[in-house]
């Protein structure tokens, strides 16, 4: 299915300069561990015991952001998850990033710092160019492979990503592999059954380009979230009030009324919305009202109701395919996690092939004491994985493919 080639057509033994992406929630200066190290980890300890001299990059955060830190945190979180020692330089190109690279034994490993540390990285060039930069041509010829598992920072046209396939021989690494393979399927691959959507959280604009891309793949979306709720008003229902300290209503509905008009016009038959919608009450429990009987713009709704959940999971039982882009509420909360939860137990429950992504619904899983076992594939990619489902090619997966 891909014309990229993969590990099994590397030779052992070499010096390979191998991208992963580690970016991570930073909480005060902490960097968090996650399943981006863990899936990682696999491709890393592969190239160990196959007696590569392994030199990892990564970035983490960007200039001016809080989240913008060393990788030295990094590199003992990724070792615990390898099972072997990951070295770290705080170099990215320079002498001392050099020698530790020359320093190296076969199956030792190394991490170099940020590449978003370095001024060559971050501007979006053409391949071309940054194959040109200092950073692509200091590093590159200390190594004979470039190994990319970073899928899920492939959308962005830096250095440490398009740059190197240019300069080495270039492989994907085995996230890189799955990460494609599942998140293209719904553009590339032709089911026999029923194909759902359930799309939600936060941005409308996500789930605006996901439907429309996807309208003649998807036979039903299901929505619920934000944007639900943006459906449910253009379709008359009087929701969309803001619960304190958010800004999620307005503005959206502003720059986005027309369109999602239109898509309830052109594919309404494809698009389910909520019968019933979650509150908090006086008491500050989960309290449900029908569609039907809300009367005006009174209070913030934060999940789906039960009927929705019954009525989702009843057509995600029937389906040979399921795709999850974003939240059915605020997860986050207890109360209101009925929805997200209640569809993701029912992908789990039969053998549809489903894919889960977005960062913070994938996190759901884990949360709520379900496996990732049983889903087909669950992303750790947030922007490749929207422009993924929408068909638009990654450059970082372009290059590669070349
Ligand atoms: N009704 C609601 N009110 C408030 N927040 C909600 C509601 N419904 C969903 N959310 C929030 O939406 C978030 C997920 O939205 P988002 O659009 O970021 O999706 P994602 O695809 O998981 O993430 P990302 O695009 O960041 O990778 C969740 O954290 C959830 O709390
Ligand atoms: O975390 C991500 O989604 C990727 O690493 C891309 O990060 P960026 O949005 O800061 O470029």
């Amino acid at each position: 299915m891909t014309s990229f080639k993969t590990l099994d057509d590397l030779e052992d033994g070499q010096r390979v300069l191998v991208r992963l992406d580690l970016n991570s929630p930073v909480e005060d200066g902490e960097v968090q561990d996650n399943r981006r190290f863990d899936r990682h980890a696999e491709t890393v300890r592969e190239l160990a015991e196959r007696d590569f001299r392994v030199v990892l990059m990564a970035h983490q955060g960007r200039p001016g952001r809080d989240t913008f830190v060393s990788l030295e945190q990094h590199a003992e979180i990724l070792g615990d998850h390898v099972g072997r020692d990951v070295a770290f330089v705080d170099d990215t190109f320079g002498d001392r990033a050099i020698s530790a690279i020359n320093d190296l034994e076969g199956g030792e490993i190394l991490l170099l710092e940020n590449t978003r540390m370095c001024d060559e990285e971050l501007p979006e060039e053409d391949p071309e160019t940054k194959a040109e930069t200092e950073f692509v041509r200091a590093l590159a010829p200390a190594f004979d492979a470039y190994v990319n598992d970073a899928y899920s920072a492939a959308h962005r046209s830096h250095a440490s990503l398009v740059g190197f396939p240019l300069a080495l021989p270039a492989y994907a690494g085995r996230v890189m592999e799955t990460e494609y393979e599942a998140n293209t399927a719904i553009a590339e691959r032709a089911f026999d059954g029923e194909v759902t959507m359930v799309v939600g959280g936060t941005k409308a604009t996500d789930v605006i380009d996901v439907m429309t891309a996807l309208e003649d793949k998807v036979d039903t979306f299901l929505l619920g979230g934000i944007a639900g709720e943006l459906f449910l008003r253009a379709d008359g229902v009087p929701v969309g009030r803001d619960i304190e300290g958010m800004d999620l209503f307005d503005d959206q509905w502003e720059a986005n009324e027309t369109t999602i008009r239109s898509l309830i016009d052109d594919y309404g038959d494809q698009i389910r919305l909520a019968l019933d919608l979650a509150y908090e009450d006086e008491d500050d429990e989960r309290a449900e009202i029908e569609v039907g009987d809300i009367e005006e713009k009174d209070r913030a709704f934060l999940d789906v109701g039960s009927n929705t959940v019954s009525e989702y999971a009843a057509t995600i039982e029937s389906s040979e395919a399921v795709f999850v882009k974003g939240a059915l509420g605020l997860f986050e909360d207890e109360r209101f996690a009925d929805g997200t939860v209640g569809v993701l137990e029912a992908i789990s429950e039969t053998d549809c092939f489903s894919v889960v992504g977005g960062g913070d619904t994938s996190r759901a899983i884990e949360m709520y004491g379900m496996s990732e076992d049983d889903f087909g594939h669950v992303s750790i990619a947030g922007g490749a994985y929207i422009r993924a489902l929408t068909g638009e090619r990654l450059v970082g997966v372009e290059v590669l493919r070349e």
